[in-house]
């Protein structure tokens, strides 16, 4: 599995090669991201853009709901690698109903033919990996459409230098998951993912990689959020055992002040530290980099613990039930 990870020099190449391949120019009110799981994950990550430099309001759903004020003004990416995920066909179903202008990013499935049937744009991503590994090609897909319709949050020459920036890091980003993925290992308790706002979609991003590639659970805390709660909790935690990884952004100043005070928190509480210094200049080059980072660190573990990265048993058992959840037969 490490291969479709090193494999995300050629998503991002791909995702150049696309962009601007579907434009929806327009005047909208808001974008809304619909998609689950590794899908999901990749409008955390658009937002997380967008709240740094951009134009428009980005709403994410990782559900089969949709808010009840979406209208005809606003763009809806529907993001499913498989293009069969329950929830998010329920989403699509519920979105079409209020007619916005509707855009799928997938490789396959009913999506897939869905756009086809309705004439809907549709942006083919790479067949044949793992979902929660195409995401920089369903990233670059979204951001590509945004960028070529008017809404831009990262312009083709910065997905350009992300592309070059990660080439550059992947020796660095192969060495730190090898020493996180030990660290963990080392340790083993529960994994705390912590860090501070801009970057909270990276840190989920890490615990669903840490769920389902090395099958432990993960807590994430998110400064300053966590300095009005959870620091409570470790005034007389049960006597389990834990570990925190903490992720930095170097340029952050205020972010790296409230991490070292988590730090301190932690340390008092006898927790291992291990701490992660996210590589490159643009905010897109620190989330990728930290992603890869993440990804492999948790195949690593997969390998230390003897499980197949790739299963996920208890997933399956849930897809079982899912369509009578959901009333689906
Ligand atoms: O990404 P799609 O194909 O919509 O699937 C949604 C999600 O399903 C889950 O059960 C996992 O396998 C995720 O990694 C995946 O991303």
């Amino acid at each position: 599995m490490e291969d479709l990870y090193l494999g995300w020099i050629e998503q991002l190449r791909k995702g150049l090669e696309q962009w601007g391949s579907v434009k929806v120019p327009g005047k909208y009110r808001l974008v809304f991201i619909a998609g689950m799981g590794g899908s999901g994950i990749v409008g955390d990550y658009v937002a997380a853009l967008s709240n740094i430099k951009g134009s428009i309001p980005v709403l994410v759903s990782k559900s089969h709901l949709v808010p009840s004020f979406l209208g005809r003004d606003d763009l809806v990416f529907i993001v499913s690698y498989s293009g069969n995920t329950l929830e998010t066909r329920i989403a699509y179903e519920k979105a079409a109903e209020k007619k916005p202008r509707i855009i799928i990013v997938s490789s396959n499935g009913l999506l897939e033919s869905i756009a086809a049937e309705n004439n809907i744009p549709f942006i083919p991503i790479i067949k044949g990996v793992a979902p929660r590994t195409a995401l920089p090609h369903m990233l670059y897909a979204i951001l590509g459409v945004l960028d070529s319709s008017g809404y831009s949050i990262v312009s083709h020459s910065e997905a350009v230098d992300a592309y070059e920036n990660l080439k550059n890091n992947v020796k660095e980003a192969v060495d730190k998951a090898h020493e996180l993925s030990s660290f963990i290992a080392e340790h083993k308790g529960l994994p705390i993912l912590a860090t501070h706002t801009p970057l909270e979609a990276l840190v989920v991003r890490g615990k669903n990689e840490f769920n389902e590639n090395s099958k432990i659970p993960v807590k994430v805390e998110v400064a300053p959020e966590w300095m009005h709660n959870d620091i409570v909790g470790w005034e007389k935690p049960f006597e389990n055992k834990y570990s925190a990884i903490i992720i930095r952004d170097p340029s952050d100043d205020i972010g790296s002040k409230l991490v070292d005070f988590m730090k301190k928190i932690y340390m008092s509480n006898n927790i291992p530290i291990y701490e992660l210094d996210l590589q490159g200049s643009t905010f897109l080059e620190k989330l990728l980099y930290g992603s890869l980072v993440l990804g492999l660190a948790s195949v690593k573990l997969a390998r230390i613990r003897g499980v197949d990265p790739l299963a996920t048993e208890n997933i399956t058992l849930y897809k079982k039930d899912a369509p009578k959840i959901f009333g689906r037969s």
